[in-house]
């Protein structure tokens, strides 16, 4: 008879084995629950114990640690103790290593060992009153099992116990590995459908803030994730940005860090994107480094001490990493196929954005250009309408002259004169005269243009070059390739400019502010100044080099008082215009109107002949021009620049009804009404008057 019928022999109550029914019960056990409920209701019977453990060994046989232990026990749940059990202990620890150079249970003897440095499992047992241990391995060598019972007396294992022991550890064995391979199946299946639902949100993502939502419902919660972030590398693969963080129960936090860049200079970004699989690490450990990137931050290792980066993969193209901080043990292959979905989604929505962003770019770059094409067309309209010059004086035609013999030319041109002389339309006139004419005159007054701004004005800049520069613009001297650039009130060119402007004359080539590519242009360049430029260069506020490179063709444009015999023809030119635009039937002007408009020294020149016919046009009922409205005192009256003031069509229509009203005494109606005079009728004046919010005071305070 063997050993193990003995065994059963003596082991058989009401003539049915113990053991065998142990046996029998263990083979069909299915999860750990009833393997425990069976260890503790049947083995019980057989052998004296307090609690058991059972424990595996890890795949590569060098660590032990617990599958199951007995869920009576309480005290055994603390955390301190599972910690050291459940993460596993070495198995050259002394006492495991023992029992699997025995080949067979050994009994242990806790209070001798607690003299020795045992493992602090055992110490903690030892404290429950556990003082003695059987421990029996089981199992294959890279996959071992170990059972250990524990006794709160000394001596309590005899050697049929030590039998029966090994008789069912072997039993045991077979169980366990079965459980842990349907477990294995069912975390399988698990993952899978986790898997499956995840794709089926992932096809869902339109946006971060898709993405965000997926993975805080369907994944954060059963990685158990303290924090979870998906970073992704730039495109330049300089740097790395969040692009979403959250975690299992706050908000996943959208955009918050995701302005920050994160220059890859560090190991553990660089580890993460060159590892297959995930890493982990420790984020105590990672806070001791000598330099902490900036990111590992956002992990607070109070939290959960682990952290476990993934890179997540595009084709062959690392596009970013996954980070989870958890405090359990994860299935690695579960989080890789997790990141494989990710990668799709993320891809998604860096290439919506990108189109996103490139779409922006080309409606800005079609409204800049639509912006410009009208601009052009405006310029163009200016310049092609028929504003011819007019005069014959000895004057002007050596004017015309000096303009016929450049315009054909390329060469630049400086055009001087007093204000209103018609510096501009004479620019016109050599652009219209040139070859250039089918392309744009471009005009940029210098004047005009705040100084800081008239760089980037005339050059363009590209899209952040400064601050405000929200998006990239073409500059003038690009508007105006194969045209001409009109270059007004050239002396008030910053001093600083006025290189750049002189290398941009001699080189022919341009470079957009914050740009690094330099373009050709092809472009002539007349220039105008009411200034004197030389005096401005002996003052040291133009640069000589600037004055002869512009200097290169002059026209000088004669002042009205130098050409009195053109005043003539230029009022009547003007008021022939203004009889056109506001619908009135002038046939000409009286000797007296003629007489006052020579008498008159024009400090505004041109203009401001053409700005007194056209008001005394608008002011004149019918018949001829019998009244210019001349400025008194004129010949004392001070500067030209400060006695003229330009005033809109609306601001003359306002003065002229309040002068008429004044005249008339404020009388609207009757034969001497302003109405009359102004040759509309009593309820338009009334409305006009109302409209133009012209008070009573100011129609009596103001004598003329
Ligand atoms: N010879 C001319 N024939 C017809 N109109 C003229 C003549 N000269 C000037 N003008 C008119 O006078 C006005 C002022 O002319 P323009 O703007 O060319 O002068 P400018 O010298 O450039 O003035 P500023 O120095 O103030 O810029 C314009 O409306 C223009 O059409």
């Amino acid at each position: 008879m063997n050993q193990t019928s003995l065994l059963e022999k003596t082991l058989t109550i009401n003539g049915k084995s113990l053991l065998e029914a142990l046996r029998t019960d263990i083979a069909v056990t299915k999860n750990e629950t009833d393997l425990l409920r069976l260890i503790n209701s049947q083995l019980k019977k057989l052998i004296n114990f307090t609690h058991i453990i059972i424990g595996v060994t890890s795949e590569d046989g060098r660590m032990y640690k617990v599958f199951l232990q007995d869920k009576d026990l309480d005290e055994l749940k603390s955390t301190v103790y599972n910690q050291g059990i459940l993460v596993g202990n070495c198995v050259s620890d002394g006492v495991y290593n023992q029992a699997v150079k025995a080949g067979s249970p050994i009994v242990v003897d806790l209070e001798e060992l607690m003299t020795k440095k045992p493992p602090s499992w055992i110490k903690m047992n030892y404290e429950t009153g556990a003082r003695e241990m059987v421990i029996a391995i089981q199992g294959e060598p890279a996959r071992k099992y170990n059972f250990i019972l524990f006794s709160d007396i000394k001596n309590n294992f005899n050697h049929e116990a030590l039998e029966i022991i090994e008789h069912v550890a072997c039993h045991l064995a077979t169980a366990v590995t079965k459980i842990r391979i349907n477990e294995e199946i069912q975390e399988v299946e698990k993952e899978k459908s986790i898997l499956l639902a995840l794709s089926h949100g992932m096809a869902t993502v339109r946006d971060k803030a898709d993405l965000a939502r997926i993975i805080k419902q369907k994944i954060a919660g059963y990685f158990n994730a303290v924090n979870f972030a998906v970073s992704i590398i730039s495109e330049d693969r300089q740097s790395h940005s969040i692009l979403i963080c959250g975690n299992q129960s706050g908000d996943m936090i959208d955009d918050r860090p995701d302005k920050e860049n994160f220059v890859i200079d560090d190991d553990i970004f660089d580890r993460v994107v060159l590892s297959q699989e995930p890493l982990t690490f420790s984020l105590s450990r990672l806070k001791k480094m000598a330099k902490i990137p900036r990111y590992i931050f956002l992990y607070d290792e109070k939290k959960s001490d682990k952290l476990i980066g993934v890179r997540l993969k595009a084709g062959e193209t690392v596009i970013g990493c996954v980070w989870l901080q958890t405090s359990v043990n994860i299935s690695m292959i579960l989080l890789k196929g997790v990141c494989a979905q990710i990668s799709i989604a993320v891809l998604n929505i860096i290439g919506k954005e990108k189109i996103a962003a490139q779409l922006e770019i080309i409606n800005s770059y079609k409204k800049q250009i639509e912006k410009e094409t009208s601009y052009v067309q405006e310029q163009k309209l200016v310049h092609s309408g028929n504003y011819d010059m007019i005069g014959s004086s000895r004057a002007i035609k050596s004017v015309y002259e000096l303009i016929n013999q450049v315009a054909y030319s390329n060469s630049t041109v400086l055009i001087t004169g007093e204000t209103g002389t018609g510096k501009e339309l004479a620019a016109m006139a050599i652009h219209t005269a040139s070859p250039r004419k089918n392309n744009p005159m471009i005009k940029v007054n210098c004047a005009a243009i705040p100084a800081n701004l008239i760089e980037s004005e005339l050059f363009g800049h590209e899209k952040g070059s400064f601050t405000g520069a929200v998006e990239r613009r073409i500059g003038k001297f690009e508007m105006a390739n194969n045209g001409t650039l009109f270059l007004d009130e050239i002396g008030e060119m910053p001093f600083e400019l006025q290189a750049k402007l002189l290398r941009t004359l001699q080189e022919r080539e341009i470079e957009r502010l914050g740009g690094n590519r330099t373009i050709k242009i092809d472009v002539r360049i007349i220039v105008a100044t009411n200034r004197e430029l030389k005096k401005e260069v002996e003052n040291g506020r133009f640069r000589p080099d600037l004055y002869y490179r512009l200097n290169v063709f002059p026209i000088a444009l004669p002042s009205l008082r130098e050409r009195k015999e053109d005043i003539q023809e230029l009022a009547a030119y003007f008021l022939e215009r203004y009889n056109r635009s506001f619908g009135k039937r002038l046939a000409g002007m009286s000797s007296e109107v003629e007489q006052d408009l020579l008498s008159y020294h024009w400090p505004g020149n041109v203009r401001e002949l053409e700005h007194i016919i056209e008001r005394s046009t608008l002011m004149a009922t019918s018949g001829v021009l019998k009244e210019v409205y001349l400025p008194k005192n004129n010949f004392q009256e001070k500067l030209p620049d400060e006695t003229f003031s330009f005033k809109t069509i609306k601001e003359n229509e306002r003065d002229h009804i309040l002068q008429t009203l004044r005249r008339c005494g404020g009388k609207i109606s009757g034969t001497k009404g302003a109405a009359k005079l102004l040759g509309v009728p009593v309820s338009t004046l009334g409305s006009k008057i109302n409209k133009l919010n012209i008070t009573k005071e100011e129609i009596f305070q103001i004598r003329i």
